[in-house]
């Protein structure tokens, strides 16, 4: 991995913490066209596509409701809620991917998003996947050659047999989950966001994951993590945010986050 330069210090000169994300009474709300009253038939949409109108009744929804927090470096941050409570869509705007309706994010460096989503091409081998991730990721081709064995190491996904040189439409979603974490893992991040990956893959590569995010945090990046599974976020997280229906209900560490959490849901 990268050698530690003076930019991925934790601290600055006179001690102080190093700010990563700045979030500032950030409200996100996406606009759902056509969210249906009335038919909302195949027909009506092309309709209005053909005379260019707006979809009747435009709904909004407001995901994320005036959240404010500051990451530093080398922290890993847990983003826990219940279903819907906005934690993938406070993590896209973080991204960069959704603007915000209010409020500011500034980040310090490029922020990468590695959702079990993230794009990857299926008919691809995942060989190939590996490249087009690492360029997209802003590495060299020659860094990426450098790192590629590592990589496919890492995913496990050569261990039942030669599969990276199989499409990935061939592979389960576990597999295909462990290769874009490891894809995103092989490069030292400024900032890194984790959706669900550990979710998936088996208990051995959620070991191999939280070991690399300790790793990452310790080259100095930030981690962000979005899970349903306390366990990794214990495992792998010193701080939580416990979103609910887009607000921020509780910043705090892990342990103290986590409890109130588990009373609240009984789980
Ligand atoms: N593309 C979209 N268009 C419209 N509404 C959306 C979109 N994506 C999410 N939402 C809505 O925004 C709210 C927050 O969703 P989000 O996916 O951020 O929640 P989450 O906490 O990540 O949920 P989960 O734990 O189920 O993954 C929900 O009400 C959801 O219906």
């Amino acid at each position: 991995m990268a050698e530690r330069t003076e930019q991925h210090r934790e601290r600055a000169a006179d001690g102080a913490r190093i700010p990563t994300v700045i979030a500032d009474d950030v409200h996100i709300i996406y606009k759902v066209n056509g969210g249906s009253r009335g038919k909302g038939s195949a027909t009506a949409a092309l309709n209005r596509m053909l005379r260019r109108k707006t979809a009747p009744g435009m709904r909004e929804v407001h995901a994320v409701r005036g959240v404010t927090f500051v990451a530093y470096r080398g922290e890993s941050i847990g983003l826990i809620g219940s279903n819907g409570s906005g934690k993938s869509t406070l993590l896209k705007a973080v991204a960069g991917l959704l603007p915000t309706a209010r409020g500011k994010v500034y980040t310090d460096g490029q922020p990468s998003l590695l959702g079990v989503n993230a794009a990857l091409m299926n008919d691809l081998t995942g060989e190939r996947n590996v490249m087009l991730g690492g360029l997209a990721m802003g590495m060299t081709r020659e860094q990426i050659r450098e790192r590629y064995q590592d990589i496919v190491d890492f995913s496990g996904i050569n261990e039942k047999g030669d599969f990276i040189s199989l499409p990935m439409r061939t592979y389960s979603s576990g597999m295909a989950a462990r290769l874009r974490f490891s894809i995103a893992a092989a490069k030292d991040h400024d900032v890194l966001m984790i959706d669900e990956a550990l979710a998936t893959g088996d208990r051995k590569f959620q070991k191999r994951s939280e070991a690399r995010i300790r790793e990452l945090r310790k080259e100095a990046g930030t981690v962000f993590l979005v899970s349903h599974n306390n366990k990794s976020i214990r495992d792998t997280c010193d701080r939580v945010l416990w979103l609910e229906k887009g607000e921020l209900l509780m910043d705090g560490p892990t342990d103290e986050v986590i409890k109130a959490y588990e009373r609240e849901t009984g789980r």
